[in-house]
């Protein structure tokens, strides 16, 4: 980078998570910011809008970096002051600025917790205790000589104040006063100091070490530098009895700030209970040796500015309300400056405030710089966090144009360092010609203050050791019940994944379910279809009825009292030709009388040729059966024999097996036949021996009868072997074999005891047909003493007087009908009459219907509903009479089918004066089948 080059302001967005105020009133998260970083975006919806319409209403800003909650001190360290260090150290003037309303981290994010942990920092420590421990590391790996010296100044209330000065309470602080300085920032002030002291003896060029004044006492001042916060800088700004330390460590710069820290002033407000009201800057000077007996001087300016916050939200009043307004015209004045700077104005109004006095050379000079805007992400700030990054966006336009720091020649920083060593010693000769240990006033201060610091910290320390094992305690007992829960929470999520599990069954089956219900749907629709196809055939039956209706209505009925007028005349006919049935009466008695006669005399033939028959047949009849039963006898009795003689043939056929398989089954020829068959071979085997083997003859021979005797031998337990198997074999055989000559036995006694039970039968039915002999012919005496006492009965009726009688009564029921008869001809005329006045009501109407509705379906109803002179039902919404198809069930007829059956009543209307009338005698129910279309009608009594 060239040194005219500009640079913008780094700028940086750091947000906080929730504090427990904001958790506690409830405040929702108006910022959207990533968890740790990676984004340069941050934007805020302050319309407390939700979801897609915060988005749409959120404002962002851009910056060149934001951190979310879980950033932590390092990442900040790294990413935004880092960069800047390395710059600081290479000689660049640089700034890092903290800016944000109160409690937002400023001081969090600058200095964090200062403490040392074993000499060491901890993970929450700020920049600048970071900063101070990373610049003697980085020191120390080069090999330069370098002196370091640190500020602290804070400004409260527009008032500057040291926040190093230890001057005791009773005297007078020295007052700091900030003033100009025209100085050629190329050219080195070394020529201005030539009354330094030289520098320290030994102090040579190229060897590593620090260029220290004093080492007695730690920090050192140097009063005798020239007291500005800049003095060997080429900035115009000096601040007037400012005193710098010389520090050899880090941990010295962190006993500074320390105390620094224990003066600066802190005021307690509403919204911070340890809020600061005021702008501090910690200033650190490197001089550090560059080429030959120069060293370059270079700053680091690290800002902590006070809250930013509005006064009355603040609650701050009277001396709250002085000190708010001060901050807040710095801070003004600060975004006023911020603004011009950016807007590239031509006058930028610095010195209206003392911190733009103070910040004017980080801001838009020569200066590297960073500013970090911290924000709270809750609602209820949502107001200052839209102004701080409002601010932060604009800062990010100013350009500043780095330049590395001025020189100062090695004698001249010597000169300064001796003449500051002489005056300490000088204390020290002093102290010395006294009694005991003397030391200056203000050591023994700082020593004492030491001690208390340390003994405060020690009690700090055990309070926080309590606290901690408090804590400790509270955490362990929390874990035991987390734990606790964390298991109820396992075996729920078990139970859940259980019932999910049954649940996705349940689905399947509510699946199968909604299949098997689509199959039916599909069914039903089918059935739909079907319902629809009848209903269509309903329709046509409909009009087929309706045809036949009126066919009825104007054919039938007249042709139904035609025929009626006809019936009536046949029966006045019938009425003319007279009833008279005495006659028929008397002829009817004859014919009954002479019918009688007939039936006694030819019952009297037929039983007596019956009983002739039975007494000429019987006997004929039962020697028949009598010779049957004989020859059955003797077939039975020839049969028996012949199963006897069978019988006694196999017994003895048995006998001669049994004695043959005990006696000679295997027994004999088995020995011949064998050695028949051996003689053989051992002659073979003799012959072959012998052409082949005659040497060995004798030995052969012997062998062979050895072969012979093993031989015979084995086949012999062969034979045997054979035998016994055959014999195993054949005794199962055996023993069916006499077993079925028990049941032989057995079968012969069934025999006898079958011939013995049917000669029994035989005689018993001989004994029988006797006595049913004997039986026909009481059975035939009988019959003549019945027939006798028939002839009795046949005389008693011919002069009994009870038929006579009952003749006389059939006459006079007659006469009674007679008259019923005439009667229901005079109600017929009269109900012909009434029929015609129906057929001539019925023809009108159909003739007025016929005109006023030619082609409507509802022809019938329409009809029907003038008889009554009422509607029958109400229409249906498409206008067709609704049908019941079940009870509580209407449709209308072209949405469902229509009824098998349906019936009407009508009555003939009459108008009586204008008044419509219906003669209730001639009601009547009209049913019609839509199957079958004819309909039959009945009077409604
Ligand atoms: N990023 C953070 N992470 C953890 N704690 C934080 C963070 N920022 C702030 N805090 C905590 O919030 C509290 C207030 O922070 P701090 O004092 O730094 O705010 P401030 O802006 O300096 O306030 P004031 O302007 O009143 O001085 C402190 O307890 C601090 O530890």
């Amino acid at each position: 980078m060239s040194e005219e080059e500009e640079l913008n302001i780094t700028v940086a967005v750091r947000c906080r998570g929730r504090n427990e105020k904001e958790v506690k009133a409830k405040s929702s998260v108006v910022v959207a910011v990533p968890d740790v970083t990676g984004t340069n975006e941050v934007s805020i919806n302050t319309t407390g809008d939700t979801g897609i319409t915060a988005q749409i209403n959120s404002k962002t800003y851009t910056v060149d970096r934001v951190f979310g909650p879980s950033a932590d001190q390092l990442l900040i360290f790294k990413v935004i002051a880092e960069p800047l260090f390395q710059d600081f150290i290479k000689g660049y003037n640089c700034t890092v600025l903290v800016y944000g309303m109160t409690s937002t981290g400023k001081t969090y994010t600058m200095t964090g917790d200062e403490r040392l942990y074993d000499g060491e920092l901890s993970e929450g420590a700020g920049i600048i205790p970071r900063v101070l421990f990373k610049l003697f590391d980085a020191l120390d790996a080069h090999n330069d000589d370098y002196m370091i010296k640190c500020s602290f100044i804070e400004l409260y209330n527009e008032e500057l104040k040291d926040l190093l000065d230890e001057t005791p309470d009773s005297s007078m602080p020295r007052k700091l006063r900030i003033f100009d300085s025209v100085t050629n920032p190329n050219s080195s002030r070394s020529s201005s100091r030539n009354s330094s002291p030289k520098p320290p003896e030994g102090s040579t060029s190229g060897t590593k070490r620090r260029i220290r004044p004093n080492t007695m006492y730690k920090p050192s001042r140097s009063p005798t530098v020239k007291p500005t916060l800049s003095s060997e800088l080429n900035s115009a700004i000096h601040i007037q009895n400012l005193q710098e330390f010389h520090i050899m460590d880090a941990k010295e710069g962190i006993r500074l700030l320390q105390r620094g820290l224990r003066h600066r002033q802190v005021a307690s407000t509403k919204m911070n209970d340890v809020s600061s009201r005021s702008h501090t800057i910690f200033t650190i000077m490197l001089y550090r040796k560059c080429n030959g007996e120069s060293f370059r001087v270079s700053k680091m300016n690290l800002v902590d500015l006070a809250g930013s916050e509005n006064i009355s939200r603040s609650g701050a009043q009277n001396q709250r309300a002085k000190e708010a307004g001060s901050i807040n015209q710095s801070l003004l004045t600060l975004g006023r400056v911020i603004n011009s700077l950016a807007d590239k104005n031509a006058h930028i109004p610095f010195r209206e405030s003392k911190l733009t006095r103070l910040l004017q050379d980080s801001l838009g000079g020569n200066t590297k710089t960073a500013l970090i805007a911290t924000i709270s992400p809750a609602k209820i700030n949502s107001e200052e966090t839209s102004s701080t990054l409002e601010y932060a966006t604009k800062a990010k336009n100013i350009k500043n144009k780095p330049q590395v720091g001025s020189f100062i020649m090695k004698d001249v920083l010597v000169k300064n360092v001796t003449a500051e060593l002489v005056k300490i010693r000088s204390d020290l000769l002093a102290t010395k010609s006294k009694d005991g240990i003397y030391m200056s006033q203000e050591n023994y201060k700082e020593l004492t203050n030491e001690l208390e610091n340390y003994k405060t910290e020690v009690q700090e320390c055990k309070r926080a050791i309590e606290r901690l094992s408090t804590q400790n305690g509270l955490l362990t007992k929390e874990k035991r019940i987390t734990n606790e829960v964390n298991e109820s929470q396992r075996l729920k999520i078990k139970k859940l994944s259980n019932n999910i599990d049954f649940l996705y069954d349940k689905i399947d089956r509510q699946h199968k379910n909604e299949q098997e219900l689509s199959n039916v749907v599909q069914e039903l629709m089918r059935a739909l279809r079907t319902m629809q196809n009848s209903l269509k055939v309903y329709e046509d039956q409909g009009h087929r009825f309706q045809t036949e209706m009126e066919r009825v209505l104007y054919e039938n009925i007249g042709s139904f009292k035609h025929s009626l007028l006809n019936e009536i005349e046949k029966l006045k006919g019938t009425e003319e030709d007279g009833f008279d049935v005495d006659a028929n009466i008397d002829t009817l008695t004859k014919e009954l009388n002479r019918i009688y006669d007939f039936i006694n005399t030819s019952t009297i033939e037929i039983c007596r040729k019956f009983m002739n028959k039975i007494t000429e047949q019987t006997p004929t009849y039962l020697q028949d059966i009598r010779n049957q039963v004989e020859s059955i006898t003797h077939v039975v009795g020839s049969y028996s024999s012949d199963l006897m003689m069978h019988l006694s043939s196999i017994s003895e056929e048995y006998n001669h097996l049994k004695d043959y398989l005990n006696e000679h089954f295997f027994k004999n020829n088995f020995q011949d036949a064998l050695d028949v068959h051996v003689d053989r071979t051992y002659h073979q085997l003799k012959v072959s021996a012998n052409s082949i083997f005659l040497k060995l003859r004798e030995m052969m021979n012997e062998e062979l009868e050895t072969n012979k005797e093993i031989m015979m031998q084995s086949l012999k337990n062969a034979a045997s072997e054979v035998v016994a198997k055959e014999m195993g074999l054949l005794d199962p055989v055996k023993q069916a074999w006499e077993s079925s000559l028990e049941n032989i036995n057995e079968c012969d006694k069934l025999n006898s005891g079958f011939e013995k039970d049917i000669g029994s039968v035989v005689r018993d039915v001989f004994e029988k047909i006797n006595e049913g002999l004997q039986f026909s012919e009481s059975a035939v005496g009988d019959a003549n003493l019945d027939l006798s006492r028939f002839q009795d009965a046949s005389r008693a009726l011919r002069t009994d007087d009870v038929i006579p009688g009952s003749i006389e009564e059939i006459k006079k029921k007659h006469n009674m009908l007679k008259l019923k008869v005439q009667d229901s001809a005079s109600y017929m005329e009269a109900a012909t009459q009434k029929f015609g006045e129906i057929d001539d009501s019925i023809q009108g109407l159909l003739n007025s219907q016929a005109v006023s509705q030619p082609h409507s379906e509802n022809r019938i109803e329409g009809l029907l509903e003038q008889l009554n002179g009422k509607p029958l039902k109400p229409l249906g919404p498409s206008g067709k009479t609704p049908m019941r198809i079940t009870q509580g069930c209407i449709a209308s007829s072209d949405q469902l089918s229509l009824p098998r059956k349906r019936s009407y009543s009508i009555s003939p209307i009459r108008e009586i004066d204008g008044n419509r009338k219906a003669s209730s005698p001639f009601k009547r129910k009209i049913t019609i089948d839509h199957e079958n279309v004819p309909f039959s009608s009945q009077k409604i009594e």
